[in-house]
């Protein structure tokens, strides 16, 4: 999934006067000119490498737009802004510099028109999806940007059965889902939230706890799945003088094993024995659902905690609940679960050895602006004709 140098094709985004300015490592953005005013394009020229190495460059040609009017950009479906599930203001205002924006309140109060004028829709990762009634209502529709990597909420073969392309945000995700990662496992580690707890309780009188951590340091960490995010998890376990073992299903990478000096095991139970701290950094596929269960957990260290960075149906939760019921694992660490809010009596929300955080692993304020901007970059590229940075395709 993740390969080195390509890993810092993405550094910054900033907006500047207003508009937004694609600063990637490699990417060059192109300004376009639009009569009284100027508007800067998701144009590039961008670089891409295949491998960790300098090896297998390619080069594609910028995505040109042209002057249009605001009514003549393209329409660009969006579920709502604000809300549970809707964009945030400052990127429904970067989306409006390149798209003309069709809440789906309007879409619904104004469907014959609307409908028309569609071309795109921007989905927020994990959020209510793009079924069959709304691709049937939208003929002139050409691309769903998703803001985030993991696209298991789409149903990409029949998303492609209406010709309509999928794309993704890999570069975008990778630093702030890595420091989610290590922000588990240290929290998890350190038991932070209990401490926290202790430290702002009432009826606390003096410091004390009953309990001790484990240190990470020098700890070995066992990484599934050795992809973009994965990577920059490896990275920054280094400064942790951890030991990195990582499993891979499909593919060894062994050029970014030799730059994180991670150790390749090409069964994942063999990973699952040896390691203290367990992450999990893959999309969720048919393959892997549940590739977590009794007998992988049963597998682990009775020391070793699991930290999920993926999707929550990766495992399967009531082995885990019946884990670490039973200290079969120390602890577990999920930024994911599955459902998304669990039931508030779920017995995964009884335990004191997890913490759980609500799929925050994107939910900073770069990570957010980035998202955007690199769908916009695949929407347009789509749109233009251009190659496409970031597509998606059905297995
Ligand atoms: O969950 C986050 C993502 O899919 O990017």
């Amino acid at each position: 999934m993740l390969r080195s140098k390509a890993f810092n094709l993405l550094k910054s985004i900033h907006l500047m006067s207003g508009q937004p300015k694609l600063a990637y490592k490699g990417i060059h953005p192109v300004i376009a000119s639009h009569g009284h005013r100027s508007h800067r394009s998701v144009g590039y020229r961008q670089r891409y490498k295949t491998g960790a190495g300098s090896a297998g460059g390619r080069t594609l040609s910028a995505p040109q737009t042209k002057a249009m009017s605001e009514k003549e950009l393209p329409g660009l479906l969006i579920l709502d802004i604000g809300g549970t599930y809707g964009v945030q203001e400052n990127i429904v205002a970067l989306l409006k510099k390149h798209f003309c924006l069709i809440t789906m309140k309007e879409f619904l109060e104004n469907k014959k028109e609307m409908s028309k004028k569609i071309q795109s829709v921007f989905v927020s990762e994990c959020r209510p999806t793009v079924d069959q009634e709304l691709l049937e209502s939208l003929p002139n529709l050409k691309v769903i940007g998703n803001s985030g990597v993991g696209v298991d909420h789409l149903n990409l073969k029949m998303i492609s059965n209406f010709g309509v392309k999928v794309t993704n945000t890999p570069h975008a995700v990778a630093d702030s889902t890595a420091d989610i990662g290590m922000a588990l496992m240290l929290a998890s580690a350190r038991r932070l939230v209990e401490g926290s707890q202790i430290a702002i309780s009432p009826h606390t009188k003096y410091f004390a706890v009953d309990w001790l951590g484990v240190e990470v340091t020098r700890a070995t960490l066992g990484i599934i799945g050795m992809g973009r995010i994965g990577y920059k998890v490896a990275q920054r376990a280094r400064a942790f003088e951890m030991k990195i073992l990582y499993h891979n299903r499909k593919q060894r990478r062994k050029e970014e094993e030799q730059a994180v000096g991670a150790h390749y095991c090409e069964k994942m139970e063999d990973l699952l024995q040896q390691s203290d701290f367990v992450m999990l950094v893959v999309n969720l596929t048919p393959e892997n659902h549940k590739m977590i269960g009794k007998k992988e957990l049963g597998l682990m260290k009775p020391t070793a905690t699991l930290i999920n960075i993926g999707r929550g149906a990766l495992i399967d939760q009531d082995a885990l609940v019946e884990a670490l019921q039973n200290n079969v694992i120390r602890a577990a660490a999920l930024d994911v679960t599955y459902p998304e809010p669990l039931p508030r009596d779920h017995p995964l929300l009884k335990l004191n050895n997890i913490i759980i955080t609500p799929h925050i692993g994107t939910a900073t304020v770069q990570a957010i602006q980035m998202m955007a901007e690199e769908a916009i970059a695949n929407m347009l590229a789509v749109l233009n004709g251009q190659p496409i940075p970031s597509e998606v395709f059905p297995k």
